[in-house]
Order: structure tokens, then C-alpha cells, then sequence
């Protein structure tokens, strides 16, 4: 199948001379939502500009659902809904009319229909008659949204669509972007919050410096990359870790109270069971065990600071 969005080495050289991107090479499947996470100024904007048209590309190419972004640009940015990071929505005009205008800026016409599906979809249609300038900061988000949905886009791009929001509207947009998906609508993201990537995205992209340094299915990602915990709660306390358990990567706690032990997530249980059995060797008695995953967090800082 054809990817929905191509980018092939792909570079940015602003106009200061500062490279942003370097040689950057992604596909995005149809229907997937993709997490793009890096530090900040890795260059997240830049691409997500470039491929929507508003920023030029100095080298390299972008087709969007298939549209070359530059000799097809209005095919291009007609399939591309994007819901920018800053909110530019101080106006007078209705929530209603704002949603309707933006969609006859793609040339569509009109679907009273769709609008008012995208915005109760929203959590908007009560609102539908309000000025956009007296809405909270949250609302005014949800008319961001509704303004990239109102042509009905296939791709639709999320540039830090939570920063700032509460848990509700957060809530409110992860459920809102999951059905999205399953109307096989291409949602990528970028977020600083990398739980919300652990909780949406399908694959996942890391860029450093401009450069793409890892692509790679989450789940995927979380098993390679992950570790995992065992602690046990001791019943006595130990003075020291006996030497038969010195070559796990094993560590005693300050009170000599608990054991931890640490391994990749995908290697097999069996130094967990090697370990109980050389517990139960050595006559060292537990009361309590418990083991946890590393989060999509660590695994994320661990690779964009080494
Ligand atoms: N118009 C511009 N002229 C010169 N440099 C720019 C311009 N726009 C962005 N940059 C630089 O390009 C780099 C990448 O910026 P970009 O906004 O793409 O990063 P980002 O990953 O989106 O960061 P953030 O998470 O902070 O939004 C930064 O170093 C930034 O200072």
C-alpha cells in the first residue's frame, strides 16, 4: 500500500543558515497514528510546517496522500488538516461560521451535516453560537480541532494538540482522536507528553537534531528498549547480597530490606526464576514481590541523551 505521507531526505536550511533537518527519510501508513517525540528545537515544527505547505523545503521531497507538496500543493493541503500549536482564534466571529469558513477555504462547499457532527464530536454544539474570543482556552482549542476537521481531511496533524489543557479536555481529545482513527483518518502527533504517545500512538518516530533517529512499531519499541523491575520484600534484613547472587544485576537496598533486580524486557523470565531458586537456596525468605515496566519516558530519555 502507498504510504499516505512519503518524505525523502528531506533537509531545512533556514534562511540564518541553521539547518533544522538533516536528510530526513519517514513514511506514514494510512490510518495509523504516528508519535512524533523530540526534544525541544529538534526540528518537530519544522517537518510538520514543511509537509502542510507553510514552511519551503530547501532539499529532498514530501508527497502528502500521494500529492507532491510542491507541483501538486492544492491536492496536497486539501487531504492535510492541521491543528497548530499556538492558538490564533482571538475573533469575533461565531464558533459556527469560523468552523463553515474554514471548510470554503478548501474550495468545498458546504455540509451544515458534517460541521455540526465535528462539533458535537467536540463538546462544541452548545457553543455553537458563541464568539470564538469569549470561549475558555480549552473550548478554543476544541475550535482549532473543529476548524482542521471541517473539510474533512485524511490526514490530520496534532502539533502539541494537549500542551496546556486539563485532564478532561485531554481525555475528551484522545477518545475524540481514536475515532477518528477508526474512520481510517492518518493522525500524526507531536507531544511532550509521552505518556499520551504511550497511550495513542501505533508507531513511533524520535528526532534529535533535525536527523530521525528511530522509527519503530510502540509496542515494539517498549519490548526492545524496556526494562524490567523484580523487588522483593525481605524478611529479614540482609548485611550484605551473598555471593551466589553478586553476577545478577541485582542491588540490595540501604536498609537491607529489599532486592532488585533488573532485566530487559525481553529476556525470558528465566533470571527471574533462576533467582527465586537460589533465594530459596540460600534460605532468604521474601513477604512481598512486585515488578514494573520501564515507561515510554525512560526509554525516550535514555535515547535522545546518549
Ligand atoms: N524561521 C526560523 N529561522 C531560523 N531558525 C529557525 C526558524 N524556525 C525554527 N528555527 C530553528 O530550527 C530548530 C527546530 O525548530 P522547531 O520549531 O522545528 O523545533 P521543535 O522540535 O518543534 O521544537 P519545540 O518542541 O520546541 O516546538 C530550532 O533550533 C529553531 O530555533
Amino acid at each position: 500500500m502507498q504510504p499516505d505521507i512519503s518524505v525523502k531526505n528531506l533537509s531545512k536550511v533556514y534562511e540564518d543558515g541553521f539547518q533544522a533537518l538533516k536528510g530526513v527519510n519517514l513514511e506514514i501508513n494510512r490510518g495509523e497514528i504516528f508519535a512524533l517525540l523530540g526534544p525541544n528545537g529538534a526540528g518537530k515544527t519544522t517537518l510538520i510546517s514543511i509537509i502542510c505547505g507553510i514552511v519551503n523545503l530547501s532539499n529532498g521531497s514530501v508527497t502528502a496522500a500521494g500529492f507532491d507538496i510542491r507541483k501538486q500543493y492544492r491536492k496536497a493541503r486539501e487531504a492535510i488538516g492541521l491543528v497548530p500549536q499556538e492558538l490564533n482564534t482571538d475573533s469575533f466571529e461565531t464558533v459556527w461560521n469560523a468552523v463553515s469558513f474554514s471548510r470554503g477555504l478548501f474550495g468545498k462547499s458546504p455540509n451544515p451535516a458534517h460541521i455540526e457532527k465535528v462539533l458535537k464530536d467536540l463538546s462544541l454544539w452548545e457553543k455553537r453560537n458563541n464568539r470564538i474570543m469569549s470561549l475558555s482556552g480549552g473550548m478554543k482549542r476544541r475550535v482549532m480541532i473543529a476548524k482542521a476537521l471541517s473539510h474533512e481531511p485524511q490526514i490530520l496533524f496534532l502539533d502539541e494538540p494537549t500542551a496546556g489543557v486539563d485532564v478532561e479536555l485531554r481525555r475528551d481529545m484522545w477518545e475524540m482522536v481514536r475515532k477518528l482513527r477508526e474512520n481510517g483518518t492518518t493522525i500524526i502527533l507531536t507531544t511532550h507528553y509521552i505518556e499520551e504517545a504511550e497511550e495513542m500512538a501505533d508507531r513511533i518516530g524520535v528526532i534529535r537534531h533535525g536527523e530521525i533517529i528511530l522509527v519503530e512499531e510502540k509496542d515494539r519499541l517498549m519490548s526492545k528498549l524496556g526494562k524490567k523491575e523484580l523487588r522483593l520484600q525481605l524478611q529479614s534484613r540482609l548485611e550484605q547480597l551473598p555471593g551466589e547472587l553478586t553476577l545478577e544485576p541485582i542491588e540490595l537496598s540501604e536498609d537491607g530490606y529489599e532486592l532488585i533486580y533488573t532485566f530487559d524486557s525481553q529476556q525470558q523470565q528465566a533470571g527471574v526464576a533462576r533467582l527465586l531458586r537460589t533465594l530459596g537456596d540460600l534460605g532468604i525468605e521474601y513477604r512481598d514481590l512486585q515488578t514494573r515496566e520501564s515507561s515510554l519516558e525512560e526509554i525516550f530519555v535514555g535515547l535522545v541523551h546518549e
